[in-house]
């Protein structure tokens, strides 16, 4: 099938501009949707979570979708199911995916989005285009403010408002002119307990977990917070949040990247992908951004506002404050290098 290497690079692509017009929210039909993915077909297949597949489709006016086929849920769960998605679906943000619909029939839960041409951000770090090296620096800075504004939107602005609880980068996606959409948004909370591979507590990614969510399974804004410092140092690298060190052992990426900024080594963070070309000044800010949002101590975090206003170069004052936190002080007081031990060995990946 054509889709699968449909990179979009601009915005020629999206002919109809499908990504940009809001779409009705609606129920589909099981038989619609069949139509649409050609009977959920392999080849239709975008990828698999931990809650189901994800299918390519298209339907009857020529708009594509992603439906995202939930694994495990049970008839009588079908007005829970209902009630949370519509809450969702009423979540309206440029920087979040949008919900198009959902069909609940029998056994089956599906959830229809509108498709993301540019895919995940983990497939250009990490993944199928990585090589490809579509994410310069200031497609960079914009997914980062982007996915930023989405979560502040979730935190200080939805009602009720949604603690997202697995921020990481399959959960931003792209769309046709690289503009971030942060996906899977309270999704974690509608998952009955037991359909997912993590502790029934904790419903986050490995290396993106906050300690004290990690610890303690209570999710709040501030761990938000922390899985997004994990997502920026990561857009800013090019490094996983676990960064291998030999065959098995691993550290943190904020493990790697505390010592260079307190050694004010800034070229050794970026990216070698970039080649030397980015902003010196918004590379600094990401990185040090991105390092106070992953702080140990969850009141030490900024609010994703707070992030916002950081990130867009606003709050220069508090920006030179936090530059100069003893957290950045050579050599690493021992307690603030607790900051980045992450406390995932309590989550098996199984
Ligand atoms: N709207 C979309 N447009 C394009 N691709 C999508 C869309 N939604 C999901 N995908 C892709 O489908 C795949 C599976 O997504 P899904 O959200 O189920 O899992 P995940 O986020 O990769 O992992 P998990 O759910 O286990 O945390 C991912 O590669 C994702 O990039």
């Amino acid at each position: 099938m054509a889709f699968r290497s449909m990179i979009c690079c601009g915005n020629s692509f999206d002919r109809k501009g499908e990504g940009k017009k809001q779409t009705k929210w609606r129920i589909f039909s099981l038989k619609e949707l069949h139509a649409a993915t050609n009977n959920f077909n392999y080849d239709n297949k975008l990828g698999e979570g931990r809650f189901g597949s994800v299918y390519w489709g298209q339907l009857w006016d020529g708009s594509q979708i992603a439906v995202k086929r939930l694994k495990v849920w049970s008839n009588n769960a079908e007005l829970e199911f209902v009630v949370e998605i519509e809450t969702l679906g009423r979540v309206r943000h440029k920087n979040l995916l949008s919900l198009r619909g959902y069909c609940a029939e029998g056994q089956e839960r599906l959830i229809v989005y509108d498709y993301m041409p540019n895919l995940s951000l983990l497939s250009h770090l990490h993944g199928h285009h990585s090589t490809e090296c579509l994410l310069d620096w200031n497609r960079r800075m914009n997914i980062a403010i982007g996915s930023a504004e989405g979560i502040a939107y979730l935190h200080h602005h939805a009602t009720p408002r949604i603690i997202h609880r697995d921020i990481k980068a399959s959960s931003v996606l792209l769309d046709s002119d690289f503009q971030a959409k942060v996906a899977d948004f309270g999704f974690a909370k509608i998952m009955p307990d037991g359909a997912t591979h993590v502790t029934t507590r904790v419903k986050g990614s490995l290396g993106y977990l906050a300690p004290e969510y990690a610890m303690l399974g209570k999710a709040s804004e501030s761990c938000d917070v922390y899985s997004f410092g994990i997502l920026l140092l990561e857009l800013a690298s090019g490094k996983k949040p676990l960064v291998k060190l030999g065959q098995t052992a691993e550290r943190t990426i904020t493990d790697w990247a505390l010592p260079l900024v307190c050694e004010r080594k800034f070229d050794e963070l970026a990216d070698p992908q970039l080649n030397g070309k980015y902003v010196e000044e918004e590379l600094k800010r990401v990185v040090i951004v991105a390092l106070i949002c992953a702080h140990s101590q969850p009141e030490k975090r900024p609010t994703m506002l707070e992030v916002v206003g950081l990130l867009k170069g606003e709050s220069k004052e508090k920006f030179a404050v936090l530059e100069n936190d003893k957290l950045f002080k050579s050599p690493q007081p021992t307690d603030d290098r607790s900051a980045v031990d992450d406390g995932s060995d309590i989550i098996s990946e199984e």
